[in-house]
């Protein structure tokens, strides 16, 4: 009896996943025995007839699954798959195995699963064949930047950018990102010295070696070597959905960088081009060398999007990397520092929706009746809080610049009067606006040295977002220094009303401190087409203080063209949603992958209804709700939406009087400049309800069309 080594193929995991849990447990014996003894009787081990490559061996689980493995060397095994009898002999003469040639490392093709996804591909008339997408791409030039030849033949048959992703999901890592690239525009040279040349091995790469192939760094990516059987189990037993993730060569570079940024680090980029994926590896690069003793902070804007991070973050690195890291919102950050300050005396903490409540019954009382609730609130929070202005003398003097109305030194003091008689109000009754909190917040932690500043790291997910006591927190909760902040964002999806350059906060992300993401993984481009349209002529920033566009961003996935629909009342367009919802679920799509959302509670309430009605389950999902699997179709408002994705969206109520949300939007003879900023953030709800559908998006509205969908179609 001799031992062997099992080495776990990387996409193992998938077809683990689907394995009953008996099974599963089947699975881990065999393992354990193969270990002991790979010669045993019972495991069957033998090569199938018929296979591509000569050291493919199957092996038996039980009277009904199999296992398919590669033997390599001696004693060693790598484990690709366990399926029922059948499917596992199919995989088993499909697969190949060889040493890349440029990388050095060990890789799995299966030649199957590649020809499988481009059966799917229209079928093309010859005399309107398309060109292959690669043509311009000679084998000599796949093989340099090291694509195995077996898949070049199935690369010459893809004639559509559609076609790719479902393809690059099968090749081996390094193939999947020159594929990538070039279908991305990049050339051949760029290919090497961006994607193949970083992935080199400096060794001098022997064919047959796969003793030395398996120590190599790009071994060890696509496959698990572990000789502990539990430590298997664990590994197993994790969601895997997270390291299955390859990184784009762009994505990578900022999430894994070794080499320490000097400073802070901006990502920008459209949506789904994979900010969050970034931000969660990084925090994982981070964790892993964190010295003892120091703490990571992942935050954002709401407390529904914290969760979101956190789980994602479990599922990446499991408990063993959210234990070193502290996943908070931004408010719960502030609300924590005034709690270790303030003990039992911390005021409560009211929401913007309570505040502005407050400002409505403060306006209303003025004689004679002067100044508009929603003017005194955005003073108060964009140039008081903002700039932490704490006194009159102080408010006098104060930059007002992007505020539009203009104030005389009377109206000025006015105004401030307004203001302190707000401010002594909370104080009285123990309570504090949130931004204000933070703005407190970042007072105290200001003063503090940096020794006891509590954070090594932050990473910031939709820095869009935060206001400007926000950053000011921040800067003051980790010490100036590498790597100090990880910012990522996109200000087209800013919808709420907090705008501010981080270079005004102490924080640098010029020149190569910022990168910008533009491959979008989530949406196709027909819904990218139309989501962009919302957008109009409007211009944004880069979340500093110069401008940032969207030039270049754009998807590989191809799809269904949206559906624009009008009709003629909000009941005939309820009817239409659930017929448009029974399709969708005709077509195979599971309830909750599809979601209803519109700008307002009663719409959305009111769609729920209308789904009911219809014979379908649906759920209401409101802030900080997960709704339990199974509890049908997801309905949220637009604001509840942000951050998520769905194969298919429905936006309802887009019409003339609902969207922009007329009680949303400052009017022009208040403030000009508000009123275009609000105009601008409900362009940007509206964006970003349609960016999160995969591949189905449905827009509708009763009566007169949305001024933001004048250039749809
Ligand atoms: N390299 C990749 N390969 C495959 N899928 C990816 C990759 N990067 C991101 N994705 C997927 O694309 C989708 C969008 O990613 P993510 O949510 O990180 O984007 P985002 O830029 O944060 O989006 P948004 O700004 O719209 O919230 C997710 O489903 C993610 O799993």
């Amino acid at each position: 009896m001799s031992k062997a080594q099992v080495v776990m193929a990387d996409v193992f995991g998938k077809y683990y996943d689907k394995l009953d849990g008996s099974v599963q447990a089947q699975v881990l014996q065999f393992i354990m025995k193969m270990q002991r003894d790979p010669d045993a009787n019972g495991l069957n081990l033998k090569p199938p007839k018929g296979a591509e490559d000569k050291r493919v061996r199957t092996a038996r689980i039980n009277d009904n699954f199999r296992a398919v493995l590669m033997h390599y060397a001696d004693r060693i095994y790598y484990l690709v798959a366990v399926l029922p009898h059948d499917d596992a002999y199919t995989l088993a003469s499909h697969i190949i195995f060889d040493i890349n040639k440029v990388t050095g490392g060990v890789e799995l093709i299966n030649l199957a699963s590649l020809h499988g996804t481009l059966s799917g591909q229209p079928a093309q008339a010859p005399a309107t064949e398309e060109p292959s997408v690669f043509a311009h791409v000679s084998d000599a030039d796949f093989d340099r930047l090291g694509v195995h030849p077996s898949v070049v033949p199935a690369l010459r048959e893809i004639r559509s950018i559609d076609a790719i992703l479902g393809f690059v999901e099968h090749l081996p890592k390094l193939a999947r990102d020159v594929i990538l690239c070039l279908a991305d525009g990049m050339t051949v040279e760029d290919v090497w010295e961006h994607v193949s040349s970083v992935a080199a091995t400096s060794d001098t790469i022997d064919p047959d070696d796969y003793e030395a192939a398996n120590e190599r760094p790009a071994t060890k990516e696509s496959f698990v070597v572990t000789g502990d059987v539990a430590e298997f189990g664990r590994i197993m037993s994790e969601p895997l959905s997270a390291w299955r993730i390859f990184l784009h060569p762009a994505q990578r570079a900022l999430a894994e960088r070794k080499t320490p940024n000097k400073g802070s680090v901006r990502v920008t980029g459209g949506p789904g081009t994979g900010k969050t994926v970034v931000a969660l590896h990084r925090v994982k690069a981070l964790a892993e060398r964190l010295p003892p003793g120091q703490a990571i902070l992942l935050t954002t804007y709401t407390t529904t999007l914290a969760e979101l991070l956190r789980s994602l973050l479990e599922d990446l690195g499991g408990t063993q990397l959210t234990a070193k890291v502290d996943v908070r919102n931004i408010d719960k950050v502030a609300y924590g520092i005034a709690k270790e300050v303030f003990g039992a005396k911390t005021p409560k903490s009211l929401g913007d929706d309570e505040i502005r409540r407050r400002w409505e019954d403060l306006a209303e009382e003025q004689q004679p009746h002067r100044w508009d609730a929603r003017f005194l609130e955005a003073e108060w929070k964009q140039v008081v809080l903002a700039q932490d202005v704490r006194s009159r003398d102080e408010y006098l003097v104060a930059s007002r610049a992007g505020r539009g109305r203009r104030l005389n030194r009377p109206e000025r003091a006015q105004v401030w009067g307004l203001i302190e008689a707000f401010e002594h109000r909370l104080d009285a009754a123990g309570e504090v606006g949130v931004t204000q909190l933070a703005a407190q917040a970042a007072r105290i932690a200001s003063g503090w040295s940096d020794e006891t500043r509590p954070y090594r790291h932050i990473v910031v997910d939709e820095a869009q977002d935060l206001h400007a006591a926000h950053w000011k927190l921040l800067r003051a909760l980790v010490p100036v220094g590498e790597d100090d902040l990880f910012i990522v964002g996109d200000a087209h999806q800013r919808i709420y009303d907090n705008r501010t350059a981080l270079s005004a906060h102490g924080i640098n992300v010029r020149g190569r401190r910022s990168r910008r993401l533009t491959l979008n993984y989530r949406t196709t481009r027909q819904i990218l087409g139309t989501s962009l349209s919302l957008l109009g002529d409007a211009t944004f920033d880069d979340l500093d203080d110069a401008a940032e566009d969207l030039g270049g961003y754009r998807s590989v996935l191809g799809g269904a063209k949206p559906e624009l629909t009008e009709y003629p009342s909000t009941a005939a367009e309820l009817t239409g949603l659930a017929g448009r919802v029974e399709e969708w679920l005709g077509e195979g799509l599971k309830e909750d992958e599809i979601v209803v959302t519109a700008r307002t509670n009663k719409l959305a309430d009111a769609a729920v209804e209308a789904l009911h009605n219809a014979g379908i389950k649906a759920v209401r999902v409101k802030p900080r709700q997960t709704p339990a699997i199974g509890s049908g179709v997801h309905v949220m408002t637009m604001h509840r939406i942000k951050g998520l994705e769905y194969r298919a969206v429905a936006i309802i109520g887009v019409g003339a009087d609902h969207v922009p949300q007329p009680g949303a939007v400052t009017p022009v003879s208040e403030d000009r400049t508000q009123h275009d900023r609000d105009l601008q953030r409900e362009r940007s709800l509206l964006f970003v309800a349609a960016t999160r559908a995969r591949e189905q998006l449905s827009i509708t509205w009763a009566g007169p069309r949305s001024p933001f969908l004048e250039g749809s179609h």
